[in-house]
């Protein structure tokens, strides 16, 4: 049996702002630092250790890992860091606000944009400043490989080669390895893992700065996973992430 943790960064400056962030590279919070450190002290405690970490090229998922490697005087821990694990592009609504946005288009045009399986935001323009061929640390990335905007699926087809390439073989050779990522890009890792149907995956919402672990068999299927730390406020953590498309909390 395997062991895989999965985690999403801290909050965020644009979660706390409530904006979709997408490939927007904004920073952690004082309790997104806070959230990685217990993260790492939880991690510290359960008597997990790691031999190779995964990243993003997004300083919100590297800053989290960075801060949880601390807790656990563990900062030796070789980390790859990719774009595969960005977070969903998120198109020309990056920057909104989620709950104005939903007061403009309604709360299920914004589930759709946030979560709809296939159906992707409006693109940025090729020529917009924000447009990720503008940015030096893709600059070795082939043109075609770089959204635009995108939705879930297009997410998946990009984080997939990342897992079967490296981060499964590294597990399969033994190594216990921790990713720290997005949102979306973790949702886009379970739906491969757990077989996610489309409509249920709908319905997936990760909290920031809550290591998720993964139990895998020998090929790699899940067996079962669960959140270390107090369940109850990680339930509520994802009902939250949840009611941010909405014009007004329930
Ligand atoms: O804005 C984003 O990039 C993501 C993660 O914060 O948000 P959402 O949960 O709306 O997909």
């Amino acid at each position: 049996m395997y062991k895989l943790v999965l985690m999403r960064h801290g909050e965020s400056q644009w979660n706390l702002e409530n904006r979709f962030t997408g490939w927007k590279d904004v920073d952690l919070t004082e309790t997104g630092r806070k959230q990685a450190w217990e993260a790492g002290e939880l991690l510290k405690k359960e008597g997990y250790t790691f031999d190779l970490a995964f990243t993003s090229v997004l300083k919100r998922a590297i800053r989290t890992l960075w801060i949880a490697l601390d807790a656990m005087d563990a900062m030796y821990t070789p980390v790859h860091s990719s774009w595969r694990l960005n977070e969903r592009h998120y198109g020309a609504l990056q920057g909104l606000n989620k709950a104005e946005t939903a007061r403009k288009y309604g709360d299920e045009q914004v589930l759709i944009w946030r979560r709809a399986y296939a159906i992707a935001p409006e693109p940025l323009d090729g020529d917009d400043e924000r447009h990720p061929r503008f940015d030096a640390r893709y600059s070795r990335i082939d043109a075609a490989d770089l959204p635009a905007t995108e939705c879930l699926k297009d997410t998946v087809a990009r984080v997939l080669p990342l897992w079967n390439e490296s981060i499964a073989p590294a597990i399969k050779a033994g190594r216990n390895v921790l990713i720290s990522a997005h949102g979306n890009s973790l949702r886009a890792l379970i739906k491969h893992l757990d077989q996610v149907s489309e409509d249920d995956i709908v319905n997936l919402n990760i909290p920031t700065g809550q290591p998720l672990v993964y139990e895998l068999d020998e090929n790699l299927k899940p067996i079962k996973h669960y959140y270390l730390g107090d369940q109850e406020a990680i339930a509520a953590a994802m009902a939250a992430v949840a009611a941010q498309g909405k014009a007004k909390k329930d």
